[in-house]
């Protein structure tokens, strides 16, 4: 049964009811040039049919990998940057939890992210923090080439030689990257590193659901087998390509509808702390795929109730180019009382008897109100339960939308060539070889 019920009530003022009719077929178009796989980029659609491709074999290597790390150490760094680290540390946020590094107990693993800058004040501190913590690490890289994570291997490489020698340090180490090529690939092969396989058919941002995702997820101790069950359910659950009938599509639709009035940057907000991830994975999902020849929505993103303190003037007053789309937890995993004192001394005497879930729920719903009132037009995307299955729904309703709506918006949704113009000019100013051209070019420019 479908976790995720999909609610666009909040767009009563904004979109007229005849307005989703009038897009369906071009949403129809773009959904079956996504499914017969005749749009720009279909080689990189694998992610379609991944979840419910996999079985216990293609598990086990994934499984054999996070075992003996659990076995042997106590934290795992994840070294990756993009695609290669948001999904399993959205996945590890939303279904163990933001705290999860103070809350393991016994023989669980921690999980820290590394590779995803360059600050040399973060990369220390990581080192101070795990200390003489027993480790492992799974570098993860698609390309196999990208400067941010393999600069970060080479020191956390450095570390593990020190600490348990070169043979050891090489049982502690896991790649994932491409099957045949790529620095890391190669590196791996000739060192003898483990390695994990990133599919060719399915891009960085469209990857958690492959090794690079599922292994640290299972080191931290997630039920991978029910995140793939989740999404090979969605597979089912969003193949009509009927606008009333698959939300997804309708998520889609409406978006567009939305963008074509002028209301060009979209706002997922959540009401858990725990969410945050999500957010940050779907900005690169959304923003990658969509943001091409000078078209696509701003994915942005708000952690409520912390953001109304600060963003939520702009949200009601600002620039009214703003949509919003609430992921919406209805039972929460966890709930408190408020706790009863029975006196009015701090004027919270009318919140007793009510529960904290309760009062969370209820703001979100006001707020939907208020900045509706103000002039935003309001999805919601509500998920039953934050358990693996829901988030395996989750990550395939918004891939499965963002394929959409990126040959809705009639272009690749499945490349980044954008990504490489801020490399090309980061490359040349440190002189990297094959560059020379540009070095000059660029460093006249600082002149
Ligand atoms: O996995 P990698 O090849 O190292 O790539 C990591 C990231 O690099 C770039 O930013 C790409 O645009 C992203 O799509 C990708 O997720």
């Amino acid at each position: 049964m479908a976790a995720i019920h999909f609610d666009s009530n909040g767009l009563q003022n904004f979109v007229a009811d005849n307005e989703l009719d009038e897009i369906k077929d071009q949403v129809r178009f773009a959904h079956q040039t996504l499914v017969n796989k005749t749009g720009a980029g279909a080689d990189f659609t694998d992610w379609f049919h991944w979840a419910s491709s996999q079985d216990q074999a293609s598990l086990a290597p994934i499984h054999q990998a996070a075992d003996a790390i659990r076995k042997n150490s106590k934290v795992l760094v994840v070294i990756g940057i993009g695609g290669s680290y948001l999904g399993s540390r959205m996945a590890i946020d939303f279904l163990k939890s933001p705290w999860h590094n103070e809350l393991v107990q016994g023989d669980e693993v921690k999980v820290y992210f590394a590779g995803n800058a360059m600050s040399p004040m973060a990369l220390d501190e990581l080192d101070r923090v795990i200390g003489d913590q027993d480790f492992s690490v799974n570098v993860i890289s698609k390309s196999g080439t990208t400067t941010e994570p393999a600069v970060a291997f080479r020191f956390f490489k450095q570390r593990l030689v020190a600490k348990y020698g070169e043979e050891g340090a090489k049982e502690r180490i896991v790649a994932t990257t491409d099957a045949k090529k790529g620095a890391l690939k190669n590196e791996a092969t000739a060192e003898g590193y483990q390695t994990l396989v990133i599919p060719d058919g399915i891009g960085g941002r469209f990857s958690v659901l492959s090794a690079v995702g599922l292994l640290p997820m299972a080191v931290a101790g997630i039920n991978i087998e029910n995140v793939l069950a989740g999404a090979a359910e969605a597979e089912k659950t969003y193949s009509s390509d009927n606008v009333h009938e698959n939300p997804v599509l309708a998520y889609a639709a409406y978006r567009r509808i939305l963008y074509d009035k002028g209301y060009t940057t979209e706002i997922l907000a959540n009401w858990e702390p725990s969410l945050q991830y999500l957010s940050e994975w779907w900005k690169q999902l959304m923003g990658e795929s969509e943001g091409k020849n000078q078209k696509g929505i701003y994915p942005s993103s708000a952690n409520y109730s912390t953001d109304l303190h600060s963003l939520g003037q702009y949200i009601q007053e600002g620039r009214r180019d703003l949509f919003e789309t609430v992921v919406r937890i209805d039972h929460s995993k966890h709930d408190l009382p408020i706790p009863k004192t029975g006196d009015n001394e701090d004027g919270l005497l009318y919140l007793e008897g009510k529960s904290l879930e309760e009062v969370n729920k209820t703001a979100a719903t006001g707020v939907v109100l208020a900045h509706v009132d103000g002039g935003v037009p309001n999805l919601a995307v509500h998920l039953d339960r934050q358990d693996e299955a829901g988030l395996g729904e989750l990550i395939y309703f918004f891939e499965l939308a963002v394929g959409v709506s990126g040959y809705l918006f009639n272009i690749n949704p499945f490349n980044q060539p954008g990504v490489e113009a801020y490399k090309t000019a980061m490359f040349a100013l440190l002189d990297k070889p094959g560059y020379e051209e540009q070095s000059k070019v660029y460093h006249d420019r600082l002149k």
